[in-house]
């Protein structure tokens, strides 16, 4: 790459495909379903990849694209994941995907770190060459690329390690240890786990840990997270988050029996569409007041997570946290909720951005692994992380009362696809 061109300018004709999908795309459902039939059914598929197949991730995307454009496909030479590819971008040649973010594809088996050859051919062909080979989140894989070096001054002995996801490094940014649950409150909501023992089911994810060689991650990511909130706070609240952490002080927890779901796009986990308002008699109903429907939202949230999480494999321990991070764990208010509804206390870091931090962890460690340092050593002096809500006893007590709409409404989520998202009192998004 010449050094006289900005990275947009050199980079500008690489592409084979100009608009790639995000990860909040749905659109890959029959490809989903072909890739599980292949392997032999949705259990085997996460048994295999530590998930069955799923909508956004890589595996069902690539047979999509084969499908409706199989040129553009054929005339790709190199599949990278978003992460992969940053990396390429400093190391000026093709990155391989590390086994965390890897995780995330429905191609890569999470118990022989290989890409599983049956995936592969029911995607698309040639593919293993495309992908290259999988590495450890630790791996050095070359120096800085000449270009940036010339253009930006890098030393020429800077090493590029291996890059990897949002959700794996924000693991490693929050320091999780085995007992904690990491749950992240960014644009998506995710709740991450460390698992000694990976246990795939239908729901929810298992990844290969970033850090621990032995270790899992398990993961549970919602769409409906802050952007839900942020429509409720629009509606309830007149967008004011002083104004929706009021309605959280001014309601008891367990919101005297009234519980709600908010999907306002089809949700990951569970998959489930449309806003389940249940009254105390645990009838349905079709509002709530502001103040109850904002508390309604933020327990029906983290009650869902807490049962999902469980049924990953999470359990509580007496020494067990919540570490939280993302833009809404500046919030001491939802902040409160969350300790009450898992009975644990929750801890914050200094940065809500710990995905950045975990990043730059990720680079010490990989620098360091080779000199026989373990990732607890490279975050051993780091600023302690700061109590931000202990479980009050009396709310923990209250909440028991909603645990039956939210199991309802888990048994019942086939009839949840089919309400209608329009007559519930929100407006489309966007409008
Ligand atoms: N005081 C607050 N209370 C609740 N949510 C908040 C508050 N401040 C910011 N947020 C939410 O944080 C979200 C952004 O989180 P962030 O972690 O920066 O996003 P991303 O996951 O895209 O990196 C916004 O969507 C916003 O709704
Ligand atoms: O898809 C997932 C996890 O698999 C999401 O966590 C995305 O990685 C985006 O997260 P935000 O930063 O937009 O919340």
């Amino acid at each position: 790459m010449k050094g006289s061109l900005l990275f947009h300018q050199a980079l500008q004709d690489c592409f084979s495909v100009l608009d790639s999908p995000v990860w909040m795309d749905s659109s890959t459902t029959a490809e989903c379903r072909s890739l599980e039939a292949a392997v032999g059914g949705a259990q085997k598929m996460a048994s295999l990849t530590g998930s069955r197949a799923y909508e956004r991730f890589t595996g069902s995307q690539i047979a999509k694209l084969y499908r409706t454009n199989p040129e553009r496909y054929l005339g790709t030479e190199r599949v990278s994941l978003i992460s992969s590819f940053a990396a390429s971008l400093f190391l000026g040649d093709y990155a391989e995907i590390d086994f965390s973010d890897g995780s995330g594809m429905n191609l890569l088996d999470i118990n022989i770190r290989e890409w599983v050859p049956t995936c592969l051919d029911a995607c698309a062909p040639g593919l293993a060459k495309k992908l290259g080979n999988p590495v450890p989140s630790h791996t050095i894989l070359g120096n800085i690329s000449p270009y940036l070096v010339e253009r930006y001054g890098f030393s020429p002995n800077c090493h590029v390690i291996a890059f990897t996801g949002d959700n794996p490094a924000s693991l490693a940014g929050m320091r999780l240890e085995e007992g904690d649950i990491t749950v992240s409150l960014g644009t998506s909501d995710t709740v991450f786990l460390w698992l000694k023992k990976p246990q795939p089911a239908l729901e929810g994810h298992v990844f290969i840990h970033p850090m621990s060689w032995q270790a899992y991650m398990g993961l549970i990511c919602s769409k409906n997270g802050s952007l839900a909130r942020e429509r409720v706070c629009a509606d309830c609240a007149d967008g004011s988050w002083e104004q929706f952490s009021k309605s959280l002080k001014e309601t008891v927890p367990g919101n005297k029996g009234n519980i709600g779901f908010y999907y306002f796009s089809v949700e990951i986990t569970p998959p489930a569409i449309g806003i389940h308002r249940f009254n105390a008699q645990d009838e349905k109903v079709s509002e709530f007041s502001s103040n109850v429907e904002i508390r309604s939202l933020i327990e029906g949230q983290f009650l869902s997570k807490r049962i999902h999480a469980e049924k990953l494999g999470y359990c509580l321990m007496p020494q067990s946290r919540i570490l939280a991070t993302g833009g809404a764990s500046c919030n001491a208010d939802i902040l409160q909720v969350l300790a009450d509804v898992f009975e644990v206390p929750v801890y914050t870091l200094e940065t809500t951005n710990s995905a950045c931090l975990g990043a730059a962890y990720q680079a010490k460690f990989g620098l360091l692994f080779a000199e026989g340092m373990s990732f607890p050593d490279v975050v051993s002096t780091a600023a302690p992380h700061k109590l931000s809500a202990r479980p009050n006893p009396a709310a923990v007590q209250l909440l028991c009362v909603l645990e039956t709409p939210i199991l309802q409404l888990t048994a019942h989520r086939t009839q949840c696809k089919l309400l209608p998202q329009e007559s519930q009192g929100y407006p489309p998004a966007g409008r």
